[in-house]
């Protein structure tokens, strides 16, 4: 076959790039779902509340006082992050520093949502999401909170994942070791802490968007949901799903 016609015979086999927003509260899964389709798929991810996390973690190591709105928003353009789109090894440095580690501190956890309320630090962070999105040769998922509602309002798809706050309590504790772990009450009251404020901020809070498939996780297995988004991903790509 002659080069005209292995291009047209590749345009005919290769699926178009597709970007998949995957959006919903604390612990219901979006992570673990994300970068597992993404692998299945051969696309790019991104976790966006990673990128919150180095931002935040940068300010309260340069001395900034995350509940000063002002200094936050002054500050929000110094750090440089570079977020790694592999999913089977997500990676992300603050200025050249490795920060997967420090960015998942009780420290962080607690001050991400004072600081991703901040409008400057949104606009930073939403033009980088979309550049990187625009990037992926074959598509991406995009994990977060305002995914299909601000950063990729033209995604392919776009889920919304939700949970019972005591389901996703006992997934997080499974996760924690030690005293941590049997304190369950706190873990959630944390987790639903948290959630009111993402869901409460003016700019871009947490929130489905009007054309996002929402998926309960509660009483799924972490497979059943990554088949269930796959599912769709593939049906959208065949232009086959039901309206
Ligand atoms: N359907 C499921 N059933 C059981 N456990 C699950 C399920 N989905 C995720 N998990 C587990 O729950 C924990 C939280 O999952 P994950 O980190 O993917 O959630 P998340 O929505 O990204 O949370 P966050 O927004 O806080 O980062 C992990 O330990 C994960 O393995
Ligand atoms: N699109 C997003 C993503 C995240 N956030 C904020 O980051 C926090 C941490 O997110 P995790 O997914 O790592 O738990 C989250 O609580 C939000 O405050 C966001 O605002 N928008």
């Amino acid at each position: 076959m002659n080069n005209v016609g292995n291009a047209v015979t590749a345009a005919r086999i290769a699926p178009a790039a597709v970007v998949v927003g995957i959006d919903g509260p604390s612990g219901t899964g979006k992570s673990s779902t994300s970068k597992a389709v993404a692998a299945k798929l051969g696309l790019r991810y991104l976790d966006t509340g990673a990128q919150y996390r180095a931002i935040t973690w940068w300010m309260l190591s340069n001395g900034i006082d995350v509940n000063d709105a002002a200094a936050v928003a002054d500050a929000a353009g110094k750090p440089e992050i570079v977020s790694g789109t592999d999913p089977s090894a997500p990676a992300i440095t603050v200025d050249g520093a490795d920060a997967a580690a420090p960015i998942r501190t009780q420290e962080v956890t607690s001050a991400v949502s004072a600081v991703s309320a901040v409008p400057e630090v949104r606009t930073r962070l939403t033009e980088l999401q979309r550049a990187i999105a625009a990037e992926a040769p074959h598509g991406i998922v995009v994990e977060g909170r305002d995914i299909g509602t601000t950063v990729l309002p033209d995604a392919d798809l776009k889920i919304f994942l939700t949970a019972s706050a005591e389901a996703r309590a006992a997934r997080r504790s499974g996760e924690l070791k030690g005293k941590e772990a049997t304190d369950l009450a706190a873990t959630q009251a944390a987790l639903v802490k948290r959630d009111a404020a993402d869901s409460g901020r003016k700019t871009s809070p947490l929130a489905k968007a009007d054309d996002a498939v929402e998926v309960d996780t509660t009483d799924l297995t972490l497979d059943q949901v990554i088949e269930c988004v796959v599912t769709l991903v593939e049906e959208r790509r065949s232009g086959t799903e039901s309206a």
